[in-house]
């Protein structure tokens, strides 16, 4: 099948390179002409494991094209697959200006039919949105809208995309439908059928979910550091039922990235619309939002009297989570500014989003290594699970640091063998030892 992605970002990408592997020829359009001339070279934009040596093996078979210009991506497509961003405008609401913009020009340049899908997370009744502009703009209806939200993780989006758990197809006609599932049939995956605006809601349901279970077992940690419980037991007692499961009870310094901010709010913020008051995710995140402040005040403890001022604090993971040099609402970009303010000395250490993290934080002070991080530190501050961090010798990071404190917002390490080593080590939901 010939397939037009608009958007060649995480998601545009990504999907476009997956579908070209299974056979499809697709070509990849973006208004940003930078960053199609970096595609057209091989240079892929985002740091995603497997992307590139994907990306490059369908380029060389001739399934795999990128243009900046919608007119050459459309021609003989019978599928357009809307891949744009949806970000959070101030007040919250999903911003729908890309969505708008690409409905738009879809219309400018329909000529035939074709299936208009959207792949972006948008609110419900952006599908109707959509067709009316298309319409409008093409001056006839010679096409059908579709719904199939997106699943894909960062970090670990190529594996996603072949194997995902589920596709949604909300569809308006059976000619769309046939369309989305020859698409998915390579991928052998459970199909969910419904209409468009149930599509819409489900994304935004399914996120708005996940975001609840780290919340949930946020809260549960907190409780269990007042209370001298430990979490990680808590959360393994509780994942064995099967009702409940083991994924997403990660306590940890709270959810981060693209997608799961401003979604809850834009589910919020859908909720007012439709003259409904959402009650529990605003809850969840509240409860976020006052997780990361929560470790400014772990680190202030572990100084007591001494207070902040003048220490040097080595935070180790600036990404929002490992795989990714995705920096959209990293817990960094919060508390590296308001550590500085409090007068701390901070250097940063992330293994592959330092430089998109200096374009979002100020005057960032970053090492090369976290060797270099750590070196004279009075407190090492963890804020990704980055796999180096786990691995890293922390017997001889002693040796390297001012003082042995360590204030982890993964829980990655065991803090009685942290506690036998003679460090200071306070971690998420779990007694501190000293
Ligand atoms: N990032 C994820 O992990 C993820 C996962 C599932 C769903 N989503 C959703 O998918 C959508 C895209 O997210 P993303 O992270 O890939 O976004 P992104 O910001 O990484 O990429 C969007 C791309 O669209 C391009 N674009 C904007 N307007 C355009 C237009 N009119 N024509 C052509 N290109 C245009 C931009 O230049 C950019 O390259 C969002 O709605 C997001 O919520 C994201
Ligand atoms: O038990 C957990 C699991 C995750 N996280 C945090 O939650 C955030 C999101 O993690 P993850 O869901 O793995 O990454 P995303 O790439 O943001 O993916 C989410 O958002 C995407 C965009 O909508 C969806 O497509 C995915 O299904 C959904 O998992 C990160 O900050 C994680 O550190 C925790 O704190 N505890």
């Amino acid at each position: 099948m010939k397939i037009c992605v608009i958007g060649t970002g995480y998601v545009g990408l990504v999907s476009g390179v997956c579908y070209s592997d299974k056979g499809n020829q697709v070509t990849c359009v973006d208004i940003d002409e930078v960053k199609v001339n970096h595609l057209k070279k091989g240079i892929v934009p985002i740091y995603e494991p497997g992307l590139k040596e994907l990306m490059l093996k369908n380029v060389k078979e001739g399934r795999l094209h990128f243009t900046s210009q919608i007119r050459e991506g459309m021609e003989g497509a019978e599928l357009i697959i809307i891949a744009v961003g949806t970000p959070a405008k101030e007040n919250g609401e999903a911003d729908l200006r890309y969505i708008k913009a690409a409905a738009r020009s879809i219309g400018e340049n329909l000529t035939d039919y074709k299936v208009i899908v959207t792949k972006s997370t948008v609110p419900v009744g952006t599908g109707q949105i959509i067709k009316k502009m298309v319409s409008d703009t093409a001056g006839h209806s010679n096409f059908d809208i579709a719904s199939n939200p997106e699943f894909l993780r960062e970090g670990s989006a190529i594996q996603d995309t072949f194997q995902m758990e589920r596709a949604i197809l909300g569809i308006e006609s059976d000619r769309a439908e046939k369309v989305l599932q020859k698409l998915h049939e390579p991928f052998q995956t459970k199909i969910v059928v419904t209409d468009v605006e149930t599509a819409e809601m489900t994304k935004y349901a399914a996120n708005a979910f996940l975001a609840t279970k780290i919340s949930f077992i946020n809260e549960v940690a907190n409780l269990c550091e007042a209370t001298g419980a430990n979490v990680e037991k808590v959360a393994e007692g509780m994942g064995y039922d099967q009702r409940i499961g083991k994924a997403f009870l990660q306590a940890g310094i709270g959810y981060g990235g693209s997608c799961f901010p401003k979604d809850t709010q834009a589910l919020v913020k859908m909720g007012e619309k439709a003259g409904y008051r959402l009650k529990i995710v605003p809850a969840v995140e509240e409860v976020n939002k006052e997780q990361r402040l929560r470790f400014i005040e772990k680190l202030r403890y572990a100084f007591g009297n001494e207070g902040l001022k003048g220490k040097k604090v080595a935070v180790l993971g600036l990404a929002f989570k490992p795989n990714t040099d995705d920096m959209r609402a990293a817990p960094a970009v919060d508390l590296v500014p308001r550590l500085e303010q409090e007068g701390v000395d901070v250097v940063c250490y992330d293994p592959v989003a330092t430089e998109k993290a200096k374009e979002v934080i100020k005057n960032l002070q970053a090492a090369a290594t976290l060797d270099q991080a750590v070196k004279d530190a009075d407190a090492i501050l963890i804020l990704t699970d980055w796999q180096e961090f786990k691995e890293m010798n922390v017997k001889l990071l002693k040796l390297e640091m001012k003082r042995p404190i360590i204030i982890d917002g993964r829980n990655l390490f065991d803090p009685i063998k942290l506690g036998k080593l003679g460090y200071y080590y306070a971690s998420v939901g779990r007694p501190i030892v000293q």
